[in-house]
């Protein structure tokens, strides 16, 4: 693979034949026929059951298989949190230098053996810095077997991080440059000293090859708020493992700022419609027929393959990564495929310090596909002696200064090397690491540097090395001959897996939002001012989506609108019962849902169903701390009609993985009552300016009872202010007399959920203090 080239992208997966039905997913209503059957079409048999496993939460290294002790750190290289920053000036170019004592990954080639032999130094005679390195090679090299410290671990770096040099002008577009490539620059004679900054331009052939590099970034992708996928344009193929690649092209897109995740019935196809009024917010969308983009409506990406039969997550582990080629990889080629696949700055920070060559990490660059990604990788590297040091030894910008004011004294740097069995070792673990400790317990760990170098190509994240780390470890095996045809046994009472919908990875979900380049097409430079996201109700009641959609979006605004849950309740039993009547399409699990609805009056469901709700949450609450609320959600999820109304168990489960300030609760009665001022919660919460609403418009309602979108779709809207229902006012006939026991039960819950909201009281849905 050449440099500068477009590689990969896709990778095929192994899908699943077999489909599990469960009734989370499919008790959702289908708000039209074309939502319906964009979700009948995404039940079809090639539907993927990936089983993805709730993050390890410790590190347990091990030096057998026998019982593990201490615990790493959780993930360990923080996305960047600083701005965009304008490009700082090319630093000067470093005059040729020694030979590097040690480039570890020459590009192409598949990794080094274990223990690579030191490459000939092509220029006698050797430099200080190049004989302190022979030296230390020849220590490590003699170094055998277990490893005994002389000196005692290093703590981890306390500094605070400093802050990044003020951003200096970015120098202006330079004509495309014939000049050759850059030339590789090479380690520093000497560790300390860095090179004087160079006066002024005329500019350097390094400056022009930035500049060019620059441009084609911003060709590519540009500013700052996307995520980066690769397509596959039919280009070669080839394949790893019997996993076939594809060639192709990056593309960028717009990576979602916020989720409006329900409550289900409580008005949020209103609130999404409103939302979708300001002109800076955008939603999913996808190809129609034609090749004209359509939008979603209803997303519903992540669901819950089963209630039922729920999958143990370390066994569903192989299923998640050795169905996919991530497992698969071993060679630096893949490596760079792996990079294309993940495409966040975390990995692709990554990949850049695994890398260690100038001309590879030329390639990385051109690989990097954002220009954020490009400003903090140039950062990283501010000062130029320094950055080639550094460069080698840290894992994120923050370690990179704190480890710069570590190895000021290069007897640490040396400490580190001493360490080490192999340069290339130390090297990978320590950046795989990313604080000194764990770099010494992975070294303990690890053997042999192709386990290494493996585990770190299995993995995309932190997280997932700690995963492999810990399988391995314990004397799993991680990788499955041929990556495919693993299966998931099943395991009573584990943790409920989720499934998404579509394509397995991560960037299948964030093509479903506007892609960068076309938005720059119509919109210019106006196109970084759009935000997106997507509604889907379904999300907040499901057990395993909080843990998945933070794994993807871990920065992204929650927004949730709540009604009391009795007329809740009451509204879903509605729209439940009459999509049966309407519908003579809904067959199979839909319909044995539906049915059971349908033989009931609501006053006979809730003497059936509340007992069962009450006495599994019952049972949940009898169970060990740390599998009360996972139970209680479960039971929670099973029953869609009043479970779904156990606010507070659904939110704490969110709270399991976002903060609080990452939730924006808002009530169905606000939003009733007071449009306007819901909407400018939601454009504060989700970062855009005040927008001036139509008022007719957001008074609309939608998906009102007994004008449900599956109709007709002609009846989606339904326009003009409508009085708070009949339901709300409480004297909907169906309520049968049921609010009283119903109010008992949901006291409890309703004062739970008290408690999470500011500002607002909920005391007359009834609480039980
Ligand atoms: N603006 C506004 N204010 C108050 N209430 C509203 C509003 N918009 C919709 N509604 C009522 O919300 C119910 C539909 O909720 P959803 O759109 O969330 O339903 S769904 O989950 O998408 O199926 C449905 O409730 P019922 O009529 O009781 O069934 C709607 O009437």
């Amino acid at each position: 693979m050449g440099n500068g080239q477009n590689m990969l992208v896709r990778f095929s997966y192994t899908r699943s034949k077999s489909k599990v039905e469960g009734q989370g997913y499919f008790s959702r209503v289908y708000n039209s026929h074309a939502a319906f059957n964009a979700n009948a079409k995404a039940e079809q048999p090639h539907q993927i059951t990936e089983k993805i496993p709730p993050a390890v939460p410790s590190f347990t290294p091990c030096l057998s298989t026998q019982a593990c002790s201490s615990t790493l750190p959780s993930p360990l290289i923080p996305p960047p949190v600083d701005p965009p920053l304008p490009l700082p000036p090319p630093p000067p170019l470093p005059p040729p230098l020694p030979p590097s004592p040690s480039p570890p990954v020459p590009p192409p080639q598949p990794p080094p053996n274990p223990s690579p032999p030191l490459p000939p130094s092509p220029s006698p005679p050797p430099s200080r810095y190049s004989q302190a390195m022979e030296k230390l090679h020849s220590l490590m090299l003699n170094r055998t077997g277990s490893l005994t410290l002389p000196y005692p671990p290093i703590p981890p770096p306390g500094n605070p991080p400093l802050p990044l040099p003020p951003p200096p002008p970015l120098p202006p577009p330079l004509p495309p440059s014939p000049s050759p490539p850059v030339p590789p620059p090479q380690p520093p004679p000497n560790p300390s000293p860095p090179l004087p900054p160079s006066p002024s331009p005329p500019p350097s052939r390094y400056s022009q090859a930035m500049e060019k590099l620059h441009s084609l970034m911003r060709n590519r992708t540009g500013g700052g708020n996307e995520e980066v996928e690769f397509t596959n344009k039919g280009t070669p193929k080839i394949s790893v493992q019997g996993t076939t690649y594809e060639f192709g092209s990056a593309r960028a897109f717009l990576r979602p700022r916020f989720m409006l995740i329900g409550a289900q019935k409580a008005g949020s196809s209103s609130l999404w419609n409103y939302m979708r009024l300001h002109p800076q917010v955008l939603g999913p969308r996808e190809l129609g027929r034609r090749g004209r983009w359509k939008s979603i409506k209803e997303l519903m990406y992540f669901a819950v393959i089963s209630s039922s039969e729920r999958l143990a997550p370390h066994v569903c582990f192989h299923l998640v990564w050795f169905s996919s080629a991530f497992a698969c990889a071993a060679t630096w080629n893949t490596a760079q495929q792996l990079f294309l696949l993940t495409a966040t700055w975390n990995t692709a920070q990554q990949l850049f310090l695994l890398t260690a060559t100038w001309n590879t990490a030329q390639q990385l660059f051109l690989l990097a596909a954002t220009w954020n990604t490009a400003q903090q990788l140039f950062l990283l590297a501010a000062t130029w002696n320094t950055a080639q040091q550094l460069f080698l030894l840290t894992a994120t910008w923050n370690t990179a200064q704190q480890l710069f004011l570590l190895t000021a004294t290069w007897n640490t740097a040396q400490q580190l090397f001493l360490l080490a069995a192999t340069w290339n070792t130390a090297q990978q673990l320590f950046l795989l690491a990313a604080s000194w400790n764990t770099a010494q317990q992975l070294f303990l760990l690890t053997a042999t540097w192709n386990t290494a170098q493996q585990l770190f190509l299995l993995t995309a994240t932190w997280n997932t090395a700690q995963q492999l780390f810990l399988l391995t470890a314990t004397g799993q095996s991680a990788v499955q001959p041929g990556c495919r045809n693993t299966h998931c046994s099943t395991v009573r009472d584990s943790v409920p897996v989720c499934q998404r919908n579509g394509d397995v990875n991560p960037q299948g979900y964030l093509t479903k939002f506007p892609e960068v380049a076309n938005l720059r097409e119509t919109h210019g430079d106006s196109a970084e001012t759009f935000v997106t996201g997507e509604w889907s109700t379904t999300y907040l009641a499901c057990p395993c989506c909080p843990e998945l959609i933070h794994r993807i979006l871990p920065d992204v605004r929650l927004i949730v609108l709540l009604r009391d849950p009795i007329v809740r309740s009451l509204s879903r039993f509605k729209e439940q019962q009459a999509v049966h009547k309407v519908s003579k399409e809904v067959t199979g699990a839909h319909a044995a849902l539906h049915r059971f609805v349908l033989g009931h009056s609501f006053r006979s469901y809730t003497k059936e169903r509340l007992k069962l709700t009450q006495s599994c949450l019952e049972g949940a609450a009898a169970l060990a701390e740390s599998r009360r609320l996972a139970k209680a959600v479960q039971c929670a999820f099973d029953d869609n009609i009043f479970g779904w109304s156990l606010y507070s168990l659904l939110l704490r489960n969110y709270l399991q993985y976002f903060p609080r300030s990452s939730l924006l609760l808002l009530t169905t009665e606000e939003l009733l009552a007071a449009p306007l001022q819901v909407m400018r919660k939601v454009e504060a919460h989700i970062g855009i300016g005040p927008h001036h609403y139509n008022h007719t418009e957001i008074q609309t309602q939608f998906n009102v009872a007994g004008s449900y979108g599956w109709t007709n779709k002609s009846t989606l809207v339904t326009s003009g202010k409508r009085p708070a229902s009949s339901v709300e006012a409480g004297h909907d006939a169906m309520m049968q007399g049921q609010r009283p026991k119903l109010q008992s039960f949901f006291a409890p819950h309703n004062a739970a959920l008290q408690a999470l909201l500011v500002n607002t009281s909920i005391a007359h849905w009834g609480i039980i203090s």
